[in-house]
């Protein structure tokens, strides 16, 4: 299986702070689905920045999609970006666009035609039960609801690699459930999958995902931490 992100000794500090990434040397698996967990402060949200390409690394190589990105100009991150679905922590909604315009967004950017991008903003949005709040703006919905259209946004390109942090954070069980079930469904089409979360309940529940945790910037027992649940014998089945 090949690898879609490698890192190799990266280290993150921002400004003229300690380090708040060190020695990430890890590579994630084409069409896998992981887990990110570790305590608050952690460094998850760094790491995800450094996956959706809003920070650089400070120190060491990060190769995407095969292509090192110590050698891309800024001009080039812009189509590596589109190949990436981001579920911000604070969602990012345009704030004067329904919850269908935010979600078409990224359809219209690519240049779909109206059909085409009407049924699909209609379809995920009915994934995500919010099939009735299609012409809401972002300030008229709960936070769980804007989570949602966030979530939607993320995954309609079916993008070849999914960010999402806490994306679940403001749900309750049962929709939790549901988005993972969503993801689970674009993983089954390709798309790697890395979900930042605190919930213990949701990685219990996804056996397919396999699980890496930060321990103070560090990535614990980088050999043994691509398990779900870690060092069990079904895990180490795994191709
Ligand atoms: N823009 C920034 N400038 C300076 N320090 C930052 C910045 N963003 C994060 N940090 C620091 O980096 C460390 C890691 O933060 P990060 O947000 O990545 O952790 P996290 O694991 O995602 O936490 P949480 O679970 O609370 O979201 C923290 O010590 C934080 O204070």
């Amino acid at each position: 299986m090949s690898a879609i992100v490698q890192f190799e000794s990266v280290g993150l500090r921002y400004g003229t702070g300690a380090e708040v990434l060190r020695d990430m040397d890890f590579s994630l698996s084409k069409g896998h689905f992981y887990f990110l967990t570790g305590a608050s402060g952690a460094g998850k949200t760094s790491l995800l920045k450094l996956l959706y390409l809003a920070q650089r690394p400070t120190r060491g190589r990060i190769r995407l999609f095969g292509q090192d990105l110590s050698d891309a100009g800024r001009d080039e991150l812009p189509s590596f970006r589109r190949r990436i679905g981001v579920v911000f922590q604070d969602f990012r909604l345009v704030r004067h666009l329904s919850a269908f315009d935010n979600v078409a967004l990224p359809l219209r950017i690519a240049g779909y035609a109206e059909e085409e991008i009407a049924s699909a903003v209609r379809e995920i949005l009915d994934w995500v039960g919010l099939g009735d709040r299609a012409g809401a703006r972002p300030a008229t919905l709960s936070g769980g609801e804007q989570q949602r259209v966030a979530i939607a946004r993320a995954v309609i390109t079916r993008p070849e690699l999914l960010v999402a942090d806490e994306p679940t954070g403001n749900v309750d069980a049962d929709m939790a459930k549901r988005l993972l079930h969503l993801f689970g469904a674009l993983n089954d089409l390709g798309t790697t999958v890395v979900v930042a979360t605190h919930d213990l309940g949701l990685i219990a529940s996804t056996p397919r995902a396999q699980l890496m945790r930060l321990d103070r910037g560090h990535l614990v027992d980088p050999t043994g931490a691509f398990r779900n649940p870690p060092n069990s014998e079904r895990a180490e089945r795994r191709p």
